[in-house]
């Protein structure tokens, strides 16, 4: 895997087939997959990683959003957090061995996630997307601040695209979050191949002398 992250989240609005179908496509091309389904029930979601992995995905490509419970007991590589999720020093106490995301919109926020354990930081959203209708993006300038102000990865999430990957990890990003992006496509495999080509492109920018 490159050294910068690749994320995509379900969206909550496929059915486990169609995960699971496209799941297998994007797994060479992605750090992992976040299981995102607000309105499943754990053992749905059990059930979803337990194919996940049936599929060929590694557990270390296996994120669970909010419930750690399932986080653990599918040997999920990590949990997601949201803003209403256990708070992450919670997370680090008693369910040691999660690799720990949180989300973050704020610098306050992220110098307080990275204080209590978490892992890595999703910074949102920011750019314009249709999957955070309402409220104003938070740019690629303030982006830069989160990612100056924190050692922890920050992944950019909200709006991403293969064409602005470049700018985001330019900004500081260690890494990208996407859902629309891939779940709206015709082909998300062929899509999630131009993300992680604008990835490989930046990593090869940045260390020229590495092979491929
Ligand atoms: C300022 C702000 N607060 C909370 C949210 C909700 O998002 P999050 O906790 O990231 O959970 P998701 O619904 O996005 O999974 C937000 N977007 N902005
Ligand atoms: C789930 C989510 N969280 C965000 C945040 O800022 O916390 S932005 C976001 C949506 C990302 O979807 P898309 O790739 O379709 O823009
Ligand atoms: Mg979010």
């Amino acid at each position: 895997m490159g050294k910068f992250e690749f994320h995509v989240m379900t969206n909550g609005r496929k059915q486990p087939d169609e995960i699971i179908s496209a799941a297998s496509i994007l797994a060479p091309y992605v750090t992992c997959i976040h299981i995102r389904e607000k309105d499943r029930s754990a053992s749905e979601i059990f059930n979803l990683a337990e194919r996940l992995k049936r599929a060929g995905l590694g557990r270390e490509q296996i994120y669970i959003n909010d419930r750690v419970d399932v986080a653990v007991a599918s040997g999920a590589e990590g949990v997601h957090l949201k803003g209403s999720s256990l708070d992450p020093e919670i997370v680090h106490r008693y369910f040691s061995g999660l690799r720990i995301g949180q989300s973050v919109h704020s610098i306050d926020e992220a110098l307080y996630a990275e204080e209590k354990g978490a892992h890595y930081l999703f910074y949102g959203h920011v750019f314009k997307t249709g999957s955070k209708k309402g409220s104003e993006p938070r740019g690629l300038d303030q982006l830069r601040e989160v990612a100056d102000a924190v050692t922890v990865p920050v992944i950019a999430i909200g709006g991403v695209t293969p064409s602005n990957t470049s700018e985001l990890i330019k900004a500081g990003a260690k890494g990208i979050a996407v859902m629309s992006g891939i779940w709206s496509a015709t082909d998300p495999g062929l899509v999630a191949k131009g993300y992680a080509e604008a990835l490989k492109k930046e990593e090869m920018s940045k260390c020229p002398g590495t092979m491929m």
